[in-house]
């Protein structure tokens, strides 16, 4: 039995079918991470399993009481407003002190408790928003773009913390990445996705299909050969390969 299943899914925006004939299932416990171009429908397909935009055709399905922990890209917390992390946490449902610094120390950041959402670093943010996540303790943690913006270890250091998270909640992990090298190491399945889904697999399969290759493999500055070699550096490349 799957958590969340789309069946011949489609959806339109602005006119136009920006997401077509997605058939996929997430089984509990696995790190699927959803990869493509930008514009290729990648955040729409999230927002159409988490239910805030409808299909046009098809449906998704959720386990019934499917608990779903959502961390978005970016939010905005307006600076003029104190928003103290505590607070922050106990939004939209009231959090006892000693849950939130259980939630604040699981993620890594057990001293921020008392500061405001506005002077977090953004590693700090992306742990908050995690840990906001966490607190409905998630048969499904759902990440969008979460490591945006962040360096190459702290991206690195997040997805750890991802699949910690993962062992110990046993929860899936449904997430979109541009950070093609994490999403090749970190992930059980990849769906490639280009208003359809091109392929999907595991993430030797999927690097090897002739779609994939078509979409990354070339003029993306070499973003392949990031996985074709053990490397301890940094590529610059990688940026622009989603
Ligand atoms: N509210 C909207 N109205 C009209 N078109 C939209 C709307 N939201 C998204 N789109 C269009 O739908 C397509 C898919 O957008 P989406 O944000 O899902 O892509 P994405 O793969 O997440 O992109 P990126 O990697 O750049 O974040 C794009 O062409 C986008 O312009």
């Amino acid at each position: 039995m799957s958590l969340i299943a789309t069946d011949h899914l489609a959806v339109r925006l602005g006119g136009r079918e920006v997401l077509h004939h997605i058939d996929l299932s997430i089984h509990a416990g696995e790190i699927v991470t959803i990869v493509g171009p930008n514009g290729s429908g990648k955040s729409t397909l999230l927002r159409a399993i988490l239910g805030v935009v409808a299909p046009s055709k098809g449906r998704v399905t959720r386990q019934a009481g499917l608990r779903i922990g959502y961390v978005p890209q970016k939010l905005h917390i307006d600076p003029s407003m104190p928003m103290p992390v505590t607070r922050f946490l106990s939004l939209p449902e009231r959090q006892t002190k000693a849950r939130i610094a259980e939630v604040l120390a699981r993620v890594g950041v057990p001293g921020v408790a008392a500061q405001d959402m506005t002077t977090l670093s953004g590693g700090q943010f992306q742990r908050v928003l995690l840990a906001r996540a966490l607190l409905s303790r998630p048969d499904i943690l759902i990440l969008d773009e979460a490591t945006a913006g962040l360096d190459q270890p702290g991206t690195a250091a997040f997805y750890r913390l991802i699949e910690d998270v993962r062992r110990e909640l046993g929860c899936a992990v449904l997430s979109v990445s541009h950070d093609l090298h994490v999403v090749m190491s970190a992930s059980d399945r990849v769906i490639c996705l280009n208003g359809h889904i091109c392929c999907a697999g595991a993430p030797h399969v999927v690097r090897a299909a002739p779609e994939y290759r078509a979409l990354f493999g070339h003029g993306t500055g070499g973003a392949l050969a990031l996985y074709q070699h053990d490397h301890d550096h940094d590529h610059e490349d990688h940026a622009h390969a989603g």
